[in-house]
């Protein structure tokens, strides 16, 4: 599917930005059907996004937010995407949002990641919007090149939900949802910051292997469009 790039002069112009059309898409949901949900990725990136959309006035009791991935780690470890979402977005207007989480504690990641699927089937389908970030290696989401389920989780007839992922670059097993679950978002956004990211995305938009750059398999397979939010 087509991608759009948004530029922005700086990080804070964009956060404002994208807050400002992920609330206008969170509010048509809500008008359309009573209803909204929003996936979004941990990392550093989406940290001044979170608290600009925490601001915005809409009627987020009657949003759903969960995560794109999670880090198989308690919600109070450093490393914990439930952790800084809590903190930077699930504050101000924003507060009164229910979340849902991937990780809850399991004899296993492989029960964890059942857990929440069975979870994650109360937010409905498809996700009104889906904040994907990228890595150095062109991961998205828990999609990692090397990755232990690589090829499950990037399989379009993957049913939709959270599957595990390990990977050396990966530090802690994931839990991830699955490309099914996300490509066919309303809003299905990329959000990368900085002049190595451009260069990481030039890249993978060249020839190549999904399975070398995953975010490939969001800008060539998504059935829906990819507005790609840069900053420098
Ligand atoms: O759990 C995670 O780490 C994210 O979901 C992951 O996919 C992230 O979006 C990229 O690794 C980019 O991370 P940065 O924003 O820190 O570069």
């Amino acid at each position: 599917m087509a991608s759009t790039l948004h530029s922005f002069a700086s990080a804070a112009d964009l956060a404002g930005s994208l807050a400002d059309k992920v609330a206008s898409t969170l509010s048509a949901a809500i008008s359309a059907r009573g209803t909204a949900s929003i996936a979004v990725s941990g990392g550093s990136t989406p940290k001044a996004f979170f608290q600009a959309l925490s601001t915005r006035d809409l009627a987020w009791e009657k949003v759903t937010i969960t995560l794109v991935d999670e880090r198989f780690v308690p919600a109070d470890n450093p490393r914990s995407n439930h952790l800084l979402v809590d903190a930077n977005l699930l504050q101000n207007k924003a507060k009164s949002a229910r979340f849902v989480p991937l990780y809850q504690p399991a004899a296993s990641v492989e029960v964890a990641a059942r857990l929440a699927t069975e979870k994650s089937a109360e937010i409905g389908i498809p996700f009104d919007v889906v904040i994907l970030g990228m890595g150095g290696d062109g991961h998205t989401a828990s999609f990692f090149p090397g990755g232990s389920n690589l090829a499950k989780a990037l399989d379009a007839s993957t049913p939709r939900g959270i599957i595990t992922m390990e990977a050396e670059g990966a530090g802690e097993p994931r839990l991830t949802f699955t490309f099914s679950s996300l490509q066919d978002a309303a809003l299905l956004v990329l959000h990368i910051e900085g002049e190595g990211k451009k260069d990481v995305l030039a890249k993978a938009e060249g020839n190549g292997d999904e399975a070398d750059m995953p975010i490939r398999a969001v800008l060539r397979r998504a059935t829906s469009p990819v507005e790609i939010y840069w900053a420098p």
